[in-house]
């Protein structure tokens, strides 16, 4: 697998044009969703820490309010955690990237409030900067997964796909408007 031309260098913050908190950082150790940002913890209870090879681990728990139903956390918070530990790897080699597509089996159903296993790892990187990177969670030592997911990434530079979201946004409301 060839990995990004810088691994290890963390880019600068992006900021806000109005000068507030940054809209996206990639240091790996301060990884937090900006929807995350104001309670100070990842909503899926999310902890991780650098793998081996490219990969990250950690931990999840998934409280009540991610509850479809009979104690069974619901399948589009099980795959926001599995997109957000797949999204760590690139973050980890200092790049972000984002969501192409992701392909999730639901092996069993996740418990909530119970400690779970989180693996991440890269498959391969082309040299366009698409990533195939797979993440499962696991009941805390249990070997077989509760869900594997399988997604390619696509690495973007923040300012410039940030701004190409906000002008084509800006762009529809003001044809609309
Ligand atoms: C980047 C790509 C995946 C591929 O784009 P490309 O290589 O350029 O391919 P293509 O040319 O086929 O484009 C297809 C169409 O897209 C349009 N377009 C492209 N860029 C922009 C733009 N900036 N703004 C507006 N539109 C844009 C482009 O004009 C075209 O439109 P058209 O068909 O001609 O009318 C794009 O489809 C995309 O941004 N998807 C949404 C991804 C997303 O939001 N993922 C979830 C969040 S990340 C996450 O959660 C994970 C995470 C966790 C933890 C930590 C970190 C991450």
């Amino acid at each position: 697998m060839s990995l990004p031309a810088r691994p290890g260098a963390v880019p600068a913050p992006v900021e806000s044009p109005d000068g507030a908190a940054p809209m996206f950082s990639i240091e790996f150790g301060k990884m937090l969703c900006m929807g995350c940002r104001p309670a100070g913890r990842c909503r899926f209870g999310l902890v991780l820490r650098r793998g081996e090879n490219g990969a990250v681990e950690g931990t999840a728990r998934f409280s009540a309010e991610h509850e479809g139903a009979g104690g069974v956390v619901h399948g589009g918070s099980v795959m926001g955690a599995l997109d957000e530990a797949c999204g760590a790897v690139p973050i980890a080699a200092a790049v972000l990237s984002v969501t192409a597509e992701m392909n999730v089996a639901f092996r069993r159903p996740v418990p909530l409030d119970r400690e779970l296993d989180v693996r991440a790892w890269p498959e391969s990187r082309d040299e366009r900067g698409h990533w195939i990177i797979h993440a499962e969670l696991y009941l805390s030592g249990d070997d077989r997964p509760l869900c594997h997911a399988q997604a390619r990434f696509v690495e973007r530079d923040p300012e410039k796909h940030y701004g190409r979201f906000k002008e084509w946004l800006d762009g529809r409301e003001n044809a609309a408007g």
